[in-house]
């Protein structure tokens, strides 16, 4: 699933407290695939006002998308007293997209859509806004799928995993096996109705190894990339997910093989020692994807 304004993939969504005025210009050196400027819990109730004044006060001065960044805001959940101006905001901001914290019912993410619908066409927004749903419960793990699939606005899904363990009463393990059932199940909700997946934060800033070991984990299980908390980590992912140029050879070689195998009407062949046929080749297509979109090719 690719950016909504922006054309590349999402790899990487970080976290900016919409109340930290200078943050908001610095993210532009850090190239986050989205930038997510939080009104949730990373803001206190006293500068909730406050943040949301700010965020839209900036956002209508800087052009994220001219850095090939996709801007996206997550919102207090419907059940605050801060979620109506929240939407309003959004909207007056430009965003690209709204994160939805703590989902747990379709109805819900409706009544929240709606909500979105009455604004845009109030301030006669050309585009329509997209929506990244965060689950966080239990209950929202179970409702997953419904919830998910319940509007086209949806290209996004995220598991909270700070939130979700509250919930659970369970704690954190050394290799975070508490998380394999939503994990994986979030995968499936989201590969199923072709949204990208994203894990949980990592919150120790400057732990680089966990940060990675953890990375290359959740890429394995499926996940599209991670939110993250701090500019070291885009720099980490971007390391990982970055194709080697032997692997970028390997996969125009394999690509052009398979060009010339069908054109001899052959939808199977040996390529260095190694059987190809369509899917092999596709997981390469990707390959070449992300190259062109990280400046290789
Ligand atoms: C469970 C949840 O709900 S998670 C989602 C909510 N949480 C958040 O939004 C937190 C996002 N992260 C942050 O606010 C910060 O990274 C903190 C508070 C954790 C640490 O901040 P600092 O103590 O400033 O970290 P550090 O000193 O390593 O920062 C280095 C530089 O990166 C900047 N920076 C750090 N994090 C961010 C960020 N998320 N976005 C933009 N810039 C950042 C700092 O402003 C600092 O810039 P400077 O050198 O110009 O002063
Ligand atoms: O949604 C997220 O990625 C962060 C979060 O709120 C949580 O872990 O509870
Ligand atoms: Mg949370």
């Amino acid at each position: 699933m690719s950016n909504t304004k922006v054309n590349k993939s999402r790899k990487h969504m970080l976290f900016v407290p919409a109340d930290k005025p200078a943050m908001y210009r610095d993210v532009i050196f850090y190239k986050p695939d989205t930038v997510m400027f939080d009104l949730e819990d990373a803001v206190s109730y006293s500068e909730k006002d406050a943040a949301r004044n700010l965020l839209v006060e900036i956002l209508q001065d800087i052009d994220y998308s001219k850095n090939k960044i996709e801007t996206c805001v997550r919102i207090n959940a419907i059940d605050t007293e801060f979620f109506e101006k929240d939407v309003e905001a959004c909207v007056k901001a430009n965003v690209d997209l709204i994160r939805i914290p703590k989902a747990e019912t379709k109805e819900d993410v409706l009544k929240t859509i709606e909500t979105l619908k009455k604004y845009e066409t109030e301030n006669k927004l050309p585009y329509e806004i997209k929506i990244f749903l965060a689950f966080e419960s239990a209950k929202g793990i179970l409702n997953a799928y419904e919830i998910s699939a319940c509007s086209e606005r949806i290209v996004g899904i995220a598991l909270g995993g700070v939130d979700y363990l509250l919930d659970l009463k369970a704690s954190k393990l050394p290799n975070r096996e508490e998380l394999m059932y939503a994990r994986q199940h979030l995968v499936h909700v989201g590969r199923t109705l072709k949204l990208d997946v994203f894990d949980v934060i990592y919150p120790k800033t400057t732990d680089a190894e966990g940060f990675t070991k953890e990375f290359k984990f959740i890429k394995a299980l499926g996940f599209s990339g991670k939110s993250v908390v701090h500019p070291n980590q885009i720099g980490l992912i971007n390391e990982i997910v970055k194709p080697t140029q032997q692997e970028l050879e390997f996969a125009i070689e394999m690509q052009k093989a398979f060009d010339e195998s069908i054109k001899n009407g052959k939808g199977v062949f040996l390529f260095k020692g190694q059987m190809v046929d369509k899917p092999v080749v596709e997981k390469q297509l990707e390959i070449i994807e992300l190259a062109r979109e990280m400046g290789m090719l």
